[in-house]
């Protein structure tokens, strides 16, 4: 998937920050989402999907709108202070009008509370030419430590067929 990756020279933020650790050796993200921090400590973000995502005519297949949700709302968990250590746990997303290809989209991502180790953040995605919603999403992020992916490895390695 290579929509519209776009340069990220300009931005502020450390290169841990901006790309997951599939991205970083590439240095551009796959999906082509570019991100900044807020004052505020929200997200903004921008990209525009490219042909090789569209699932029906003109519009993206949905799937995509999820991946770039996931990514978007698990940065909001940190900021650019530090690789982001939260998990998905869960991650709704309401597609409110056709996503379309081609087009430029600006996309936002806020903590609405925490609870424990849980984060809650909320996300939006909008045309950038007309301001129109497109979809919005609601996540629960988990903080964890590298115990998380010892126990990870650990689980995983008990899957193996003998
Ligand atoms: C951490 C939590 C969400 C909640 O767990 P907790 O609050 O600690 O609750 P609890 O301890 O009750 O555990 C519940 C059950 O889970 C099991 N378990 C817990 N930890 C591990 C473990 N480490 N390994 C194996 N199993 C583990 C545990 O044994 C228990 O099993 P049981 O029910 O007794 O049989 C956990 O369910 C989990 O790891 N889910 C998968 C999350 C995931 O893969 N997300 C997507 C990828 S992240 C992403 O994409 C973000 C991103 C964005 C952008 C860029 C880059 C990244």
């Amino acid at each position: 998937m290579n929509s519209g990756v776009e340069d990220a020279g300009e931005l502020t933020a450390p290169r841990e920050w901006q790309y997951c650790s599939g991205c970083k050796p590439q240095g551009a993200c796959r999906v082509g989402l570019v991100r900044w921090l807020e004052e505020d400590g929200s997200v903004s973000g921008r990209i525009t999907f490219g042909k090789d995502v569209e699932g029906g005519p003109g519009v993206i297949h949905g799937g995509y709108a999820a991946v770039v949700f996931d990514e978007l709302l698990g940065t909001a968990t940190t900021g650019p202070a530090g690789v982001p250590v939260a998990v998905t746990k869960s991650l709704t997303v309401h597609y409110r009008r056709p996503i379309p290809i081609e087009q430029p989209i600006v996309l936002r991502a806020w903590r609405v509370r925490t609870l424990d180790r849980d984060m809650f953040i909320d996300g939006e995605m909008r045309l950038a030419s007309s301001d129109a919603l497109l979809a919005t999403a609601e996540s629960v992020f988990t903080a964890v430590t590298d115990r998380h992916f010892q126990r990870h490895k650990e689980w995983l390695a008990q899957q193996r067929p003998a």
